[in-house]
């Protein structure tokens, strides 16, 4: 028997935003230690989440804070103090360390134009608010730290004395004008000192989502003499960001991305040549401190200020990568490897370290313990490593939760993020327990969230058939993901949503999602595939697709799916495939190869031809790799290399396809750019295939904006109803 699926857009409308109410968590920070006059200690908690804004078509931020009473060792007593406040005009913020202070950089509207203040406050008055803009030391103030996993290379950091601010901001950049201006009279009467370079000048960015940032340079404000100074004497091939202060405030410690001979794409790409800096104030020269062959990430200091410990990845290679833990010790200046790449997962489970971002304080009290979050196949679990042994304990493996998240950690206090396709994400502290303790921790929660009664999800396991077993990477397994209604009549047969993930280096782990909630609440049952060269599964399994995309992955996916259809609770006439990017990549291969077997296809901004993507992505060594070639920054594809990005391609076998193609685009993606789908649809189009291409203004690769989410999400089940009756 068909399932009654629901089809009038106003009611999915209602679903999506009823389920779409529920707010994500961004920052959580920890504040100092304070004995109440009854004895009691207790600390606040300061939280940021995120909403979707349907009505206002934005995503609001708000902030809400909380009490936790403890001993030090548990929590006593906690709860929410106050409601939330909408926070606005905010760029960044952070509480100085002894919390007497809160730094707040600001962008306000002063007679119609924007500019930009730093703010110090102290109790309840504003102490300084200096005007940025006017100062014209420099641009815009990077706003990328404002929530700890998006932080490619901005800070907001207090030093330890609390009087200086250390941040990044866009390089000051010569006015773009006419060199035949009339402001330039100062050039015309001097014309040996060009006082601009016209208007034309092309800078280069880091590529997709941050296409405004070029040139980061370090300021710091002098609190005291409200000075601010744009550091210089950093190498000139390389761009700063993640700084912090070092011990003694001596100077500040960063991470340099080497930006010759050209910048490459950064987001989602921590695999870019960077390396530890550090600047010696005192005596102004600037060192570097890891070894500028890798790529490096994420310094932490640890807190008796001995060590810094940070990510290290190879440079090229897949985007995303299995990493290495590493610590420098600040005074024997010595680095060590605490956590090497896990190619095979062990016996104990690890799988490795996936994390590009590790939390703003991941250390315990003692300076002995690193905790990180991070993908261990398609859970998200909080793992423990000890730096003197490198052993690593999992403080989550047997929670039934899906995801957990570490937002921070003070005193050993940590605050966690944790959500499951069917629990919109909650908020929870608990108490690290000590070294040598067998103790798991008491977690106590501080905002739960409902849970969805009618959503059931589990983890299905597959091995490829032998014919498709990688014979240099062989016997590897993968997983997916399968969100469906809870309450199904026996007779009852579920429409399917096949959605493979992006990168093709990512995963999808089992945590809040907003459309998989939905499409469930409608009456589909969605199958996420973590295919081979997903990460979560050790290093091994992300090579083995390199030269196999188009193929592997692929197969891998239809594997999964036919396996799942065995089970006999799915509809085989209604099975749809969607995806976006390298997942828009495998639905639009999938349609392809396996003509007729899904019954509608929707690709957001999906790699469609390598060899003409290769020109014109932030990312060209992406295409290199997949491909199974090495990128070279001085080399042009050979002719078999083009000819091999081509034949793997999706266009390759557009004869082929039957199934009706909706594709959302994004005007801006500097990834995979816009003539990409455009190229796609001429081609469905000539052969008469159904296809639909939806065009939105102002939005780059994730297609993220409110009004694009909410109308790609409308567009793309309406699709599926009206094919799944063709
Ligand atoms: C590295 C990278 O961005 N690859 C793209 C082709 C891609 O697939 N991106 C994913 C992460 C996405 O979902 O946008």
């Amino acid at each position: 028997m068909d399932s009654k699926v629901m089809s009038s857009p106003g009611e999915i409308a209602r679903v999506y935003k009823e389920l779409s109410l529920y707010p994500s968590l961004s920052r959580a920070d920890v504040g100092p230690v304070i004995t109440s006059q009854y004895g009691g200690k207790y600390s606040n908690i300061y939280t940021e989440w995120s909403q979707r804004d349907l009505e206002r078509n934005e995503n609001v931020k708000f902030c809400r804070q909380y009490i936790v009473f403890h001993d030090d060792k548990s929590v006593v007593y906690s709860g929410a103090s106050g409601n939330c406040t909408e926070i606005k005009g905010e760029v960044l913020s952070k509480d100085s360390p002894s919390g007497d202070m809160k730094a707040v950089v600001r962008e306000s509207s002063v007679k119609g134009e924007d500019k930009q203040f730093l703010e110090v406050w102290s109790k309840n008055i504003k102490m300084k608010s200096i005007n940025l803009s006017a100062l014209k030391k420099h641009g815009k103030v990077y706003d990328d730290a404002s929530c700890y996993y998006l932080t490619l290379f901005g800070c907001l950091v207090w030093s330890h004395s609390e009087t200086h601010l250390l941040y990044v901001a866009e390089k000051k950049r010569p006015k773009a004008e006419s060199f035949f201006q009339a402001s330039n009279a100062e050039q015309q009467a001097n014309p040996n000192n060009p006082a601009t370079e016209g208007q034309f000048v092309f800078h280069e960015d880091w590529g997709e989502a941050l296409g405004d940032k070029s040139c980061p340079v370090l300021c710091i404000l002098d609190i005291e003499g409200d000075f601010v100074s744009v550091l210089d004497g950093l190498p000139d091939d390389i761009s700063p960001g993640q700084a912090f202060w070092a011990p003694g405030d001596t100077g500040v410690v960063f991470i340099g991305w080497w930006h010759e001979p050209f910048r490459l794409g950064l987001k989602y790409c921590p695999n870019r040549r960077s390396a530890l800096f550090y600047m010696d104030l005192t005596g102004g020269k600037c060192e570097q401190l890891s070894s500028g062959k890798t790529s490096v990430c994420s310094p932490r200091l640890s807190p008796d200020q001995c060590r810094i410990a940070y990510l290290e990845c190879s440079v090229y290679g897949p985007h995303m990568q299995c990493s290495k833990l590493c610590m420098y010790d600040w005074y024997t200046k010595k680095t060590s490897v605490v956590v090497d790449v896990i190619k095979r997962p062990g016996k104990d489970g690890f799988t490795g370290i996936y994390s590009s971002q590790l939390s703003p304080q991941c250390w315990s009290a003692d300076s002995q313990r690193i905790i990180f979050a991070c993908p261990q196949r398609s859970r998200k679990d909080l793992l423990m490593v000890d730096i003197n042994t490198g052993s690593i304990n999992s403080l989550t493996a047997k929670s039934d939760i899906g995801s957990w998240c570490l937002l921070n950690i003070e005193r050993d206090l940590m605050v966690v993020s944790c959500s499951s396709p069917n629990c919109p994400p909650s908020l929870w502290v608990g108490f690290l327990p000590g070294i040598d303790s067998q103790e798991n921790v008491d977690w106590v929660t501080l905002e739960d969230s409902e849970k969805l009664q009618d959503v059931d999800w589990q983890i299905l396991t597959f091995t490829p058939p032998s014919e498709d077993d990688n014979s240099q990477y062989s016997n590897l397994e993968f997983d997916a993901l399968l969100i469906k209604p809870k309450e199904v009549k026996d007779e009852v047969k579920l429409p399917l949503i096949v959605t493979p993930h992006g990168g093709p280096h990512s995963v999808i782990v089992a945590e809040w999602l907003l459309s998989s909630a939905v499409l469930c609440r409608m009456g589909f049952a969605v199958l996420l595939v973590n295919y081979r060269g997903s990460i979560g599964y050790g290093e091994d399994s992300i090579y083995s697709l390199l030269g196999n995309v188009g193929t592997q992955d692929v197969k891998d996916v239809q594997f999964a799916v036919e396996s799942v259809l065995k089970s006999g609770s799915i509809d085989e006439q209604k099975v749809a495939v969607s995806g976006g990017s390298h997942g828009g990549f495998l639905a639009c291969h999938l349609i392809g190869q396996y003509p007729g077997f899904y019954k509608a296809c929707v690709a957001r901004n999906p790699v469609i031809n390598m060899a003409s993507m290769i020109g014109s992505t932030d990312i060209p060594d992406w295409c290199m790799v997949e491909a199974g070639f090495v990128f070279n920054t001085d080399c042009l594809p050979d002719a078999a290399e083009w000819e091999k990005m081509l034949n793997i391609s999706p266009i390759k076998y557009v004869s082929q396809v039957k199934t009706p193609v909706l594709l959302t685009i994004g005007e801006d993606d500097k990834r995979v750019p816009n003539k990409q789908g455009i190229e796609y649809y001429k081609a469905l189009k000539a052969r008469q295939i159904p296809v639909r291409l939806l065009w939105y203004p102002g939005n780059n690769h994730s297609l993220s904006k409110v009004d694009a989410e909410s109308d790609g999400f409308m567009n793309m089940v309406l699709w599926m109803i009206q094919h799944f009756s063709d």
